[in-house]
């Protein structure tokens, strides 16, 4: 598959699974995301390898334009590098990360570096300059491949259309040079893999050092009852674990303290241990709160107050209490953030970044999957399923093993999951009442790889008892997954 082929298709894959109601929002910043990535590693490998500038040809790297007409002959060509040095000194994907989780904006490519706003005290590690490129010689800002306007287009592509119109005048025709770009393909990347689990092989290893900060057994203690129940960290194994837990940041929040905002960069997921946190949604627009509309602006009229609503961050959506988490979605789909998250009390949050995120978390999770859609392939009930139907029910199962003659399900129980057994074998028993009122046990079926069980709305096996006769492995459909009447 080619570069350009297996972009699109983890597009495709990942707008089928966000199902994003502004559709060319989502690629717009998906592809931004992607693009900020690469140049950031491009930029780190350079940064260790200064030789492998020689090495690469000069016209590797092409920015097309194409004209206003938009005709495929009219395109002309510039050599863009973003490896060249550019005076000035660019991020690498390490120093993407904020040191304070608060310090969301401070990620290659975001036009607000520029901003002069005082941030955390440990904003020393931060880069003292906004990220830049080189364009046949110009220094510039990164911008979204799709979009054809100025070099802040994060600003813009955050409004919705109608949104920007009262904003910004109409669009010039398109005609700098940096407005398209070629999928990257670089010999010098194939020593890096990206840290993006979605769209990587999955048993391909990240040699980015990820964070450790040191804690204490009693910390630990504390964040693995915050993760117990958490289904994020469901896949990780114990090495696994062990680099989340490494990574992750004790934070102490205050009551009204926001701690995302929507229409921001991720840099980070969060994990509640205490405290409650509000989630709200601006519906009205999907601007970020550090923009300012251009002087002169009309502005739409504000809308009237509504139950449920913060005055600025918009409706309340969901709640966050202990053992949950928030921040993923940023961080998983390169979108800004979706929702405003404000703490309602002295909270205790724990923070993980987005890199030990991206390659642990995320990895785990597309292991998972790709096992699972494996093996929901092999299940006769579900071969009339599509691929991505399957992907879906691949999500939702959770693992997980019975000993032998452990019961799964009792007879009479209500049940409210639906099981495959992956592995080994389970025995269906019901209990009969003799007419002299004995009652006995009979072996009614036996369950091997890939038969099902349970669901009662689907199946007529509320009346069997099943134990797990030799079972290793059961999956369940999660509570809530659909399963359709027959
Ligand atoms: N209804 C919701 N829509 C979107 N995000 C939500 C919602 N409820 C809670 N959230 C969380 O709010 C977070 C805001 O940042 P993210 O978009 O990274 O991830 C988001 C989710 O974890």
């Amino acid at each position: 598959m080619s570069t350009f082929d297996a972009l699109i298709a983890d597009l495709i894959r990942d707008a089928r699974r966000v199902q994003p109601k502004d559709a060319l929002q989502f690629c717009a910043n998906w592809f931004q995301s992607r693009l900020e990535e690469q140049r950031a590693r491009c930029r780190d490998i350079l940064a260790q390898h200064p030789s492998f500038l020689h090495d690469l040809p000069q016209d590797h790297y092409h920015d097309i334009s194409i004209s206003s007409s938009g005709s495929g002959s009219n395109f002309t060509s510039v050599t863009v590098s973003p490896y060249e040095p550019a005076g000035v000194s660019r991020p690498s994907i390490r120093q993407s990360i904020a040191a304070s989780p608060f310090g969301t904006l401070d990620v290659p490519g975001n036009a607000l570096l520029s901003d002069t706003t005082p941030r955390s005290s440990s904003s020393s590690m931060l880069p003292a300059l906004p990220p830049t490129f080189r364009v046949n010689g110009q220094e510039m800002s990164p911008v979204s491949p799709l979009t054809v306007r100025g070099r802040y287009s994060v600003h813009e592509s955050m409004l919705p259309p109608t949104q920007s119109m009262f904003h910004q005048p109409p669009p010039p025709p398109i005609e700098t040079a940096e407005d398209f770009l070629q999928p990257f393909s670089s010999t010098i990347l194939a020593r890096r893999t990206s840290v993006s689990a979605e769209s990587i092989p999955v048993d391909s290893e990240s040699d980015e050092p990820l964070p450790h900060f040191p804690k204490t057994p009693e910390q630990l203690r504390r964040i693995k009852a915050s993760i117990a129940n958490n289904f994020i960290f469901r896949d990780l194994d114990e090495e696994q674990e062990t680099g989340v837990l490494n990574a992750m940041q004790e934070m102490q929040v205050e009551k009204d303290e926001v701690v995302i905002r929507q229409g921001d960069v991720g840099e980070y997921f969060y994990v509640v241990e205490s405290g409650l946190f509000y989630c709200y949604i601006r519906q009205d627009n999907n601007q970020p709160s550090w923009y300012t509309a251009p002087e002169g602006a009309r502005t739409p009229p504000p809308l009237p107050p509504q139950p449920g609503h913060h005055p600025e961050f918009g409706k309340k959506v969901s709640e966050c209490k202990p053992g949950s988490s928030f921040g993923e979605l940023a961080l998983m789909y390169g979108h800004p953030r979706a929702a405003t998250v404000q703490a309602m009390e002295p909270s205790v949050l724990w923070s993980l970044d987005r890199i030990t995120f991206r390659t642990i978390i995320l990895k785990a999770a597309h292991r998972r999957r790709t096992m699972y859609e494996q093996f929901l392939a092999s299940v006769p009930l579900l071969t009339s399923l599509s691929a991505e139907e399957r992907s879906k029910v691949a999500d939702a199962l959770v693992s997980r093993v019975y000993q032998d003659g452990e019961a799964v399900v009792r007879q009479g129980e209500m049940g409210d999951n639906f099981f495959f057994v992956e592995d080994g074998e389970a025995t269906a028993t019901k209990t009969q009442t003799g007419e002299d009122g004995q009652t006995t046990e009979i072996t009614v079926n036996r369950l091997t790889k890939g038969d099902y069980f349970g669901g009662e709305h689907c199946f007529a096996a509320r009346d069997r008892m099943l134990t797990a006769g030799g079972i290793n492995r059961a999956v369940a459909v999660a509570h809530g997954a659909s399963c359709s009447d027959g």
